[in-house]
């Protein structure tokens, strides 16, 4: 029986997954306090329609760092996608390339970027800058040969998030067949050779992003911006949109949910760089409620790997014609015509408390 929502894929997938890979897939860090807040910030923000607008079936389609999408809905740069299924990354890229909806391959993706370009698609490339700036180098001409639109920079893991499921489960590395591909340096002849570590650095500063933009021509997005003095210094260092994302509540834990976060980084930044925002995202109207605070796009992480676990390709078309059809229908719902239709006077922040006569 097909899904009929995120929520329904998401429990088959857990009935599907080994546990330690559930879990290793579903956790956040520490408490999980983030990890909870994502979702429920979505819950606590109500919809008020408008009506009578005669705004016409709903566009999806938009353009996002030189790349045209048929949607609106970009996937978030996951790992280890060969754990959720045998085709890992090219079932992805596969899915996403039919559905005309942007691909960000993460560097620690279990296929290399040359095989998921395969799909023909549109990809960006997520990037953990390491402190070899020789190998960083090396893999950013990678992947420009291999044809991605954009880098996604991760900049919110100085160290890594401390993630107590995968502690308990003694999950701590790859099992054996499996390795980040991308890690394995091309050699003179494109051989891959022997794969190593990606490493988190906390010396990484501005002064490393500036490199990058010295670097390439690829537009570049900060991921895990959520201050707005870093949004706007990101304006300094020729960045060409940002990521609001707390890493989907794995890195520091108590960030409150990207959604509280949105609308100062918007006002920081003005018109001036596009905001793709994640985490907690399950439904259309989550994303509307993005765009009506300033998103131009939301990203997807865990769905795609319930979509994975469940029907490889097909599991991940599924998830997004869901998302594609429910949004449809919340713009339509709330008389917009695009996300761009979309504004904050569709919101409203519960401030009411039930007042019960006691006599
Ligand atoms: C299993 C898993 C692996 C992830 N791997 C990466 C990664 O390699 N690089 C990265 O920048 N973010 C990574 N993320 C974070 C996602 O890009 C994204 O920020 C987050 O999943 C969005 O929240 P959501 O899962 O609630 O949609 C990962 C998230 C999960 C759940
Ligand atoms: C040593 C590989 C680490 C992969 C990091 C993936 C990631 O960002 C995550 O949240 O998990």
């Amino acid at each position: 029986m097909k899904a009929l929502s995120l929520r329904e894929l998401e429990a088959a997938a857990r009935a599907l997954l080994e546990p330690g890979i559930h879990d290793l897939f579903a956790g956040g860090s520490e408490d999980e306090v983030s990890l909870r807040a994502n979702e429920d910030a979505f819950a606590r923000v109500g919809l008020v329609p408008r009506v009578l607008r005669g705004r016409g079936a709903p566009r999806l389609d938009t353009e996002l760092l030189g790349c045209r999408a048929s949607l609106p809905i970009v996937l978030a740069p996951t790992a280890f996608h060969r754990l959720a299924h045998p085709e890992g990354e090219r079932a992805t890229a596969r899915a996403a390339a039919a559905a005309g909806a942007i691909f960000t391959v993460s560097m620690a993706s279990t296929t290399a970027i040359e095989d998921i370009a395969q799909a023909g698609g549109p990809l960006w490339f997520q990037l953990y800058l390491q402190p070899d700036r020789g190998f960083t180098e090396a893999l950013v001409r990678r992947v420009e040969a291999a044809g991605c639109k954009a880098l996604v920079v991760t900049v919110d893991s100085p160290v890594f998030g401390r993630r107590e499921r995968d502690l308990r489960n003694g999950f701590m590395d790859l099992p054996p067949g499996l390795c980040c591909e991308n890690m394995r340096p091309l050699g003179p002849d494109g051989e891959r050779g022997p794969a190593r570590s990606i490493a988190f650095s906390p010396t990484l500063s501005w002064a490393d992003v500036d490199w990058l933009r010295e670097l390439t021509s690829l537009p570049i997005a900060l991921k895990g911006v959520l201050h707005p003095e870093d949004a706007k210094r990101s304006l300094d260092s020729g960045v060409d949109a940002l990521f609001v994302s707390n890493h989907g509540g794995r890195q520091l834990d108590t960030v409150p949910a990207p959604l509280e976060l949105l609308a100062p980084i918007a006002d920081a930044v003005g018109d001036r760089l596009p905001l793709v925002l994640d985490g907690g995202v399950r439904r259309g109207t989550d994303a509307l409620k993005a765009f009506a605070l300033g998103a131009r796009a939301v990203a997807i992480g865990r769905p795609v790997l319930w979509g994975l676990a469940v029907g490889g390709e097909a599991g991940v078309a599924h998830v997004l014609s869901l998302l594609r059809s429910e949004l449809e229908r919340a713009l339509a719902l709330c008389g917009c015509g695009s996300a761009d239709d979309a504004s904050p006077e569709l919101l409203h922040f519960s401030r009411w408390e039930p007042r019960w006569r006691t006599s």
